[in-house]
């Protein structure tokens, strides 16, 4: 069945087989959750095509010259295609408990509620106003340094990321890392093996350790390792918006 990104959601497999307690588990155990196959060829294909339309983007960043890495990336601009718009809202519904339940964990005085639609609404009312679902776009020799996406005091404590290309066909390279930080500890590297399509869910800044005291705080961020051959593009899904 031909699927239309932009005007209807190819989500299905998404809705079905994102569990909730799954999502949590494997965020807890391994610091990440890779999805299935969250959307179709097709729609991964629809997808990074609407690159090139300008219109639908409030702003582009070239990474280089900002320090971030090498590439480019763009903001897009409300309202936003109907497909991410809906991607982002049924991620928000799978992943809210489990930041509810991250929360309790780390003792933050923090809770999300049960819909992006009312997050946001507190987002704007706290000057955070601007979209954040973003679209990368790399070439050979380009990277994402490792950063974390925070715009403001309002955040979601997790964020997502939807591998548009074949990774080995359409470009080499290009590995999608985190790196997790805790007080007197060394680094810990995870690279996440990502086939076209999938998603990963991943922590936007604090990441959760357990130890024989309970649980400890410890500080994510990710990036891009360098793209040796090819293209990549790659849609960025961040609940919470920026500040003006
Ligand atoms: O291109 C990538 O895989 C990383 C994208 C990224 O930094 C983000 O979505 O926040
Ligand atoms: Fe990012």
């Amino acid at each position: 069945m031909a699927v239309d990104i932009v005007t209807s959601p190819d989500c299905g497999l998404l809705w079905r087989d994102l569990d909730s307690g799954v999502v949590g588990r494997a965020l807890l155990e391994q610091g990440y959750c890779v999805t299935g196959e969250a959307l179709s060829a097709e729609a991964c294909e629809q997808l990074a095509g609407l690159y090139e339309q300008r219109q639908r983007f409030r702003s582009q960043v070239q990474m280089q010259r900002v320090n971030f890495g090498r590439g480019q990336y763009r903001y897009f601009a409300y309202p936003l295609p109907e497909g991410i718009q809906r991607l982002r809202e049924a991620f928000y519904r799978k992943l809210v408990p489990v930041a509810n339940h991250w929360a309790q964990c780390l003792g933050l005085d923090r809770h999300w509620p049960s819909t992006l639609g009312e997050f946001l609404r507190e987002n704007h009312l706290q000057g955070q106003q601007l979209p954040t679902p973003l679209m990368l776009d790399y070439g050979p020799g380009d990277y994402n340094c490792l950063h974390q996406d925070k715009y403001g005091e309002a955040f979601f404590p997790f964020q997502v990321l939807i591998q548009l290309n074949r990774p080995g066909k359409d470009f080499t390279g290009g590995e999608f890392v985190l790196v997790e930080n805790q007080a007197r500890r060394q680094s810990r590297v995870m690279v996440v093996p990502l086939s076209r399509g999938q998603a990963v869910v991943f922590p936007n800044s604090l990441g959760v350790q357990r130890s024989s005291r309970g649980y400890s705080r410890t500080q994510i961020r990710h990036g891009v390792s360098q793209i040796m051959t090819g293209h990549r593009r790659s849609l960025g899904l961040i609940f919470h918006d920026a500040l003006k």
